[in-house]
């Protein structure tokens, strides 16, 4: 084929759309058939647009019909709600309190699990929903509330098995970089982020696969990509990845279906409670040893957490695409594997998957906690070639 042949805009057309045709699918699992005909559409849509349109008009106008024809052709059916029991870990607060009043709403047999059945979550939850909804008090890190709140369901499944299991209980213990965070704050992160969600994973198992049931999991971005200042909790949520994963290959046999909810940044209990961040920089400050403190100096800790107390600012308070791809991952006819929700998701997966290391590095650098302090030991010495 001749140059010339490759000055026709049909290739950044076309090089555009597969790549996000590509991404896309990938995203979404849209194995469907519909990749032939997106491809045709797309040469199709070229031809068009490159007749009558000036290159930038005819890209924009391309690009936003090839999204809405993603987005519309890879959604889904959704099943019958009405009388399918879930159990969801976490409802105090947050996306679990949300969760549980949505799902009964829709008339699904939850249970929800708290911490606190005193607390303002439990009482809340017991003014608004159905004389359907089961409050089970749960600290997910006793094997033996876990075994109480397995009889309990099962006291009032009778012989019904269950339909869905939301893991969504989860806990940040520290914001600080990774040689500076204690020990103790990653054990903290691992018991109930880890050993806690597998734990009732595996417990409530058997009721699932009596249902060919559906497991849903909350897990965070920082699992899978490097946010500075996160490095106990995002190895947690890794870990609890890739125990999903291997779940989802081990459980297909048995009809179960597993998914993972990636939620962007949303202001919920510990985004909401500057205290609560105030006393976990004063608890890390106090237990750092003396020569580490010396090197970093108690302003670079100090710094980090006045930039994540910033950041949580911005945070969502509109916790309905997370809610949303809850029900969706409970109720598709094909329920993905992984579901991002929130905005920017999307981009800062395609950064990271696309562009080099030291690219995505840096975006997350940039979004997250635009650190200005170096560490006090740093502060004398030449900057790095
Ligand atoms: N808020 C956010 O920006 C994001 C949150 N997530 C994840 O979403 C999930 C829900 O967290 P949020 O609603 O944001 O926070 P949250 O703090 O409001 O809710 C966490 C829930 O977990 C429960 N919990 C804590 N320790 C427990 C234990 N030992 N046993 C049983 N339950 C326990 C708490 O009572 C609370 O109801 C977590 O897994 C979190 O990692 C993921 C990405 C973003
Ligand atoms: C840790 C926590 C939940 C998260 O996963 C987010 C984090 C703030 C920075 C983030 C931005 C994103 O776009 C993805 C999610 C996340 C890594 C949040 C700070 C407090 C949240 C928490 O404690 C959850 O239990």
């Amino acid at each position: 084929m001749d140059s010339q042949a490759f000055n026709s805009p049909i290739w950044i057309y076309l090089t555009m759309g597969l790549l996000i045709t590509g991404g896309s699918l990938m995203r979404q699992r849209a194995w469907s058939t519909s990749l032939a005909f997106l491809v045709l559409l797309l040469v199709l849509l070229e031809r068009l647009c490159s007749f009558w349109l000036p290159t930038p008009v005819g890209v924009a106008i391309f690009g936003a019909v090839f999204w809405f024809v993603i987005r519309t052709g890879s959604q889904d059916k959704l099943l019958p709600s009405e009388g399918k029991a879930v159990f969801i870990t976490g409802c105090d607060t947050g996306f679990g309190k949300a969760a549980a009043i949505q799902m009964d709403s829709l008339g699904f047999q939850v249970f929800a699990t708290v911490l606190n059945m005193e607390g303002p979550g439990a009482l809340e939850l017991q003014k608004r929903c159905s004389p359907k909804l089961t409050l089970i008090q749960m600290d997910m890190r006793k094997h033996e509330d876990i075994e109480s709140a397995l009889q309990i369901t099962k006291k009032k499944l009778g012989r019904k098995g269950l339909w869905g299991l939301v893991n969504n209980a989860g806990i940040c213990t520290t914001i600080g970089d990774a040689e500076l965070s204690l020990m103790s704050s990653y054990r903290g992160c691992m018991e109930v982020n880890f050993f806690g969600t597998i734990n009732v994973t595996k417990m409530f198992l058997p009721l699932v696969r009596q249902e060919k049931g559906r497991i849903v999991t909350i897990s965070s971005p920082s699992a899978e990509q490097p946010f500075p200042c996160l490095a106990a909790y995002g190895s947690s949520k890794a870990a609890l990845n890739i125990f999903m994963k291997t779940l989802r290959q081990e459980l297909k046999l048995w009809g179960v279906s597993v998914s993972t909810i990636l939620p962007s940044s949303y202001k919920t209990a510990p985004s909401r409670d500057p205290l609560y961040w105030d006393d976990q920089c004063e608890h890390l400050i106090r237990n750092l040893p003396p020569s580490l403190l010396e090197e970093y100096g108690e302003e670079y800790v100090q710094e980090t957490k006045h930039l994540f107390q910033e950041f949580a600012k911005q945070a969502s308070e509109d916790f309905s695409p997370v809610i949303n791809r809850i029900v969706e991952a409970l109720l598709s006819s094909k329920p993905n594997s992984r579901y991002y929700a929130g905005r920017g998701i999307g981009l800062m997966y395609f950064i990271n998957d696309y562009l080099p290391s030291e690219v995505s590095d840096r975006y997350l650098q940039k979004i997250f906690l635009k650190k200005k302090i170096l560490p006090r030991a740093l502060k004398n010495s030449k900057p790095p070639s």
